[in-house]
C-alpha cells in the first residue's frame, strides 16, 4: 500500500473538523450570515498593486507541519494591522486547526482590522467551507490543485467566483498550474514547498511560472527568508510574493513588510518581462 502523504493526512482531519461544524451551523445559516456581509473585495486589483511593483501577501501562521510551532500570536488581528501598516497588498489567515493553529475566529478578526482583502487559507475541498469563507469576510479562498479532482476544482472555483470572491489556486508543477488554468483560476500559487514531503525548492517557481500566462496573477509562495528572496521571485516572473514564516518570527512584522514591499518596487524589475 501507498504511504499516505502529508496533505491526504491533513486533509482527512479537515474532512472530520468539518462534519461537527456542518452539524453546528446549517449551510442556510451560513448563507445568511454570508448575505449580511458587505461585498467581497478586489483581490486581483490588489495583487496586481497598479505600478509594475510587486505586491505582498502576508501570512498569518502560529505553527505548520514541517516547523511545528513557530509564534503564538495572541492578536491575530494587531498583526494584521501591522501587515497593513507595512504596505501588505493582502492578508493571509489559515484556518486550519490541526497542524496550523488556525481558525475561523481569525479570519474574523483580521477582516474586523483591516481595509485590505482577506485570504481563507485552508484545505477548502467542499462548497460549505468556501461559504464559510464568505460568512467570515473572506474576500479570497486558497484551493489546492493536489487536493482535489478536476471536476471539483472547477466547481469551487466557480463557486468562489460566484460569490464575488477570488479564487488563489494552488500549484506545485506545470500540470497543476495546466489544471489551475483550466478550472478559470484569475490567480495562480506556484508554491515550492511541497505538499507531499514538505521540502522547498524555490527553484521550482520559475519551471512552473513558464506556463502562467501573464493576464493571470503569479504567486511565489513559500521560502521567503527575507527582501533579496522577493526580489528573486520577482525577476523569476512572480507578480506577487506569499510570505509566512519570516514574519511571524522575525518580531518586527511592519518593518518586515515593509523591507519586501521596497524589494518589490525595486526599479531593475522594471526591464523584467513581467
Ligand atoms: O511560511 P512560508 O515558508 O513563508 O510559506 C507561506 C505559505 O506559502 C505556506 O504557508 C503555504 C503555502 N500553501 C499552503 C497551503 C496550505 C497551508 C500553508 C500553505
Amino acid at each position: 500500500m501507498r504511504a499516505v502523504t502529508v496533505l491526504e493526512d491533513i486533509v482527512a482531519g479537515v474532512r472530520e473538523d468539518l462534519v461537527e461544524r456542518q452539524e453546528r451551523r446549517p449551510l442556510e445559516v451560513l448563507k445568511e450570515e454570508a448575505s449580511r456581509r458587505p461585498s467581497a473585495r478586489d483581490g486581483v486589483a490588489a495583487l496586481r498593486g497598479g505600478s509594475g511593483a510587486v505586491t505582498i501577501i502576508a501570512e498569518v501562521k502560529r505553527s505548520s507541519p514541517s516547523k511545528g510551532a513557530l509564534a503564538t500570536i495572541a492578536d491575530p488581528a494587531g498583526l494584521a494591522t501591522e501587515y497593513e501598516a507595512g504596505g501588505a497588498a493582502v492578508v493571509s489567515v489559515l484556518t486550519e486547526r490541526r497542524r496550523f493553529g488556525g481558525s475561523l475566529e481569525d479570519l474574523g478578526a483580521v477582516r474586523a482590522s483591516v481595509d485590505i482583502p482577506v485570504l481563507r487559507k485552508d484545505f477548502v475541498v467542499t462548497p460549505y467551507q468556501v461559504w464559510e469563507a464568505r460568512a467570515h469576510g473572506a474576500d479570497m479562498v486558497l484551493l489546492i490543485v493536489a487536493a482535489l479532482e478536476q471536476q471539483v476544482l472547477t466547481s469551487l472555483v466557480e463557486r468562489v467566483h460566484s460569490l464575488g470572491m477570488t479564487a488563489l489556486v494552488e500549484a506545485h508543477d506545470r500540470e497543476e498550474a495546466r489544471r489551475a488554468l483550466d478550472a478559470g483560476a484569475r490567480v495562480v500559487g506556484i508554491n515550492a514547498r511541497n505538499l507531499h514531503t514538505l521540502e522547498v525548492d524555490r527553484s521550482v517557481f520559475r519551471d512552473v511560472a513558464e506556463v502562467v500566462p501573464d493576464e493571470v496573477v503569479r504567486v511565489a509562495e513559500s521560502g521567503v527568508r527575507g527582501p533579496h528572496d522577493v526580489l528573486d521571485y520577482a525577476r523569476a516572473g512572480a507578480h506577487t510574493v506569499l510570505v509566512g514564516e519570516a514574519l511571524v518570527t522575525g518580531g518586527a512584522p511592519r518593518s518586515a513588510v515593509a523591507d519586501m514591499v521596497a524589494a518589490g518596487s525595486h526599479p531593475s524589475l522594471r526591464t523584467v518581462g513581467r
